[in-house]
């Protein structure tokens, strides 16, 4: 098998990435883009190692029932791998089937790093946000990245790659991105340089240019809200994606606390916090009183967490990694502090690699009441739930949402206490 060899493969299941499984007869597994599980294919070869490949479906032999036109022509069969738009890998069926795909990875990775049994796993369902099926999953996006080429062409990056391509819609964006977005891809541009496309809840889209490479500024201050709640943070900085995704975890996280072990006089974390999205989910939940401490590695996002906690007299926000502050507190803290961390509750919500095991070894030597765990990232979250189970936490409930439609990605709020 050579990159470029065009193969006839069955599709067996899906994995994890967005990708699907199949053997050939050579014995390498071969990891196909835009196949379903029961599928016959002809899939066009892209890598070949020792022990698998990697290619992608130009022809379907035998569909499965779940395959529909893909809801992004630009991403879809029609169009050679390599000039297939990237973002939407799932496209090729409805979102309820792609929900099912998205339980079976988060399924399997809990049971195989995570060490749950099946009786849990098999319990999970991920749940469809707001109106997403009847809009087939489109107009999502608050956030889009486009890209401009040395050439000009502005437009979203190709799957697995770094090559700009045409495109004629950006369905999954929201219409007014949309619309901007597809003004400038109309237009071209001067590159290499990315287009940063944001639309806030309070202002008109904003776009920013920022050259290839380059560190974009902060920008402008905008504002989110939830519910009646509002949050300022910097126009580049992290919120979440979808546009029911803030108001679906802070929900979700409120939620997921377990009333029992809420002690109000304790020392709460809202680690990875961003501009305090969730630590305010946690706070609303303990009360006017609450001492909860939101950690985080950008100083921009700390400062505007700050303001965004000041209702809470209790609440600080700590620039720095979330390791470091860990170890920190573990050395400096008294065993009065000590006690009051051991009686509260943490929420987490790391970047897409998890928390990993020094976070989650320090956060058993603090040993807090429960933690709240939101992850992006199934097998990340798996690894750490394997982690926490060493330190003693087990898992008590769990939830997934489809924050990210047509694409592998899912979002999943996790929480844990310690084992009796
Ligand atoms: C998934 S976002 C969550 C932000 C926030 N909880 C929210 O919902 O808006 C992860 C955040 O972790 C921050 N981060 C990444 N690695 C970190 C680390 N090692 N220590 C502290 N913060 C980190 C990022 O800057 C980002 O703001």
């Amino acid at each position: 098998m050579n990159p470029g060899d065009r193969i006839e493969l069955t599709i067996t299941d899906v994995a994890h990435g967005g990708v699907f499984i199949a053997r050939h007869e050579d014995g390498r597994v071969v990891f196909v883009a835009d196949a379903l599980p029961g599928e016959r294919v002809i899939a066009e070869v892209s890598q070949v190692q020792k022990k698998f490949a990697r290619a992608s479906v130009v022809e379907v032999l035998d569909a499965a029932a779940e395959r529909r036109d893909h809801v992004w022509d630009a991403a879809s069969i029609s169009r050679a791998p390599a000039d297939r738009a990237g973002g939407a890998e799932f496209g090729h069926m409805l979102p309820a089937d792609s929900r099912e795909l998205k339980r079976r990875v988060l399924a399997d990775a809990l049971a195989r790093f995570g060490g749950l049994d099946a009786t849990t796993v098999s319990a999970l369902s991920v749940e469809a946000i707001g109106d997403d099926d009847a809009t087939r999953g489109t107009g999502w996006r608050t956030r889009l990245t486009l890209h401009i080429d040395e050439a000009g062409n502005v437009g979203p990056y190709a799957a697995r790659s770094h090559r700009v391509v045409p495109v004629d819609s950006l369905p999954l964006a929201f219409a007014d991105i949309e619309e901007a977005a597809m003004h400038q891809i109309r237009r071209g541009g001067t590159g290499p340089a990315r287009l940063e496309f944001v639309a806030p809840a309070d202002l008109e889209v904003r776009m920013r240019r920022v050259r290839e490479g380059k560190t974009p500024r902060a920008g402008g201050t905008i504002r989110e809200r939830v519910g009646a709640r509002e949050f300022a943070l910097a126009e580049s900085g992290f919120w979440q994606v979808h546009r029911h995704a803030a108001e679906t975890l802070y929900r979700a996280v409120a939620e997921a606390v377990d009333e029992t072990l809420l002690d109000a006089s304790a020392q709460h974390l809202d680690l990875y916090g961003g501009v305090g999205l969730l630590g305010a989910a946690l706070a609303e939940r303990i009360g006017a009183d609450a001492r909860i401490a939101s950690v985080e590695a950008d100083a921009f996002a700390t400062g505007f967490a700050a303001q965004n906690l000041r209702e809470w007299s209790g609440a600080t926000a700590a620039t720095g990694r979330v390791d470091r502050y860990l170890r920190e507190r573990l050395q400096r803290d008294d065993a009065a502090t000590r006690g009051a961390l051991r009686r509260g509750t943490v929420v987490l919500d790391p970047p897409r690699s998890g928390a990993g095991g020094d976070v989650v070894s320090a956060l058993g030597k603090l040993a807090p009441a429960q933690l709240v765990y939101v992850a992006c990232d199934p097998v990340a979250l798996a690894r750490d739930t394997g982690l926490l189970r060493e330190q003693g936490y087990e898992l008590a409930r769990i939830r997934a949402f489809d924050l990210f439609p047509n694409t592998h990605h899912v979002e999943t709020v996790a929480s844990f206490v310690r084992a009796e």
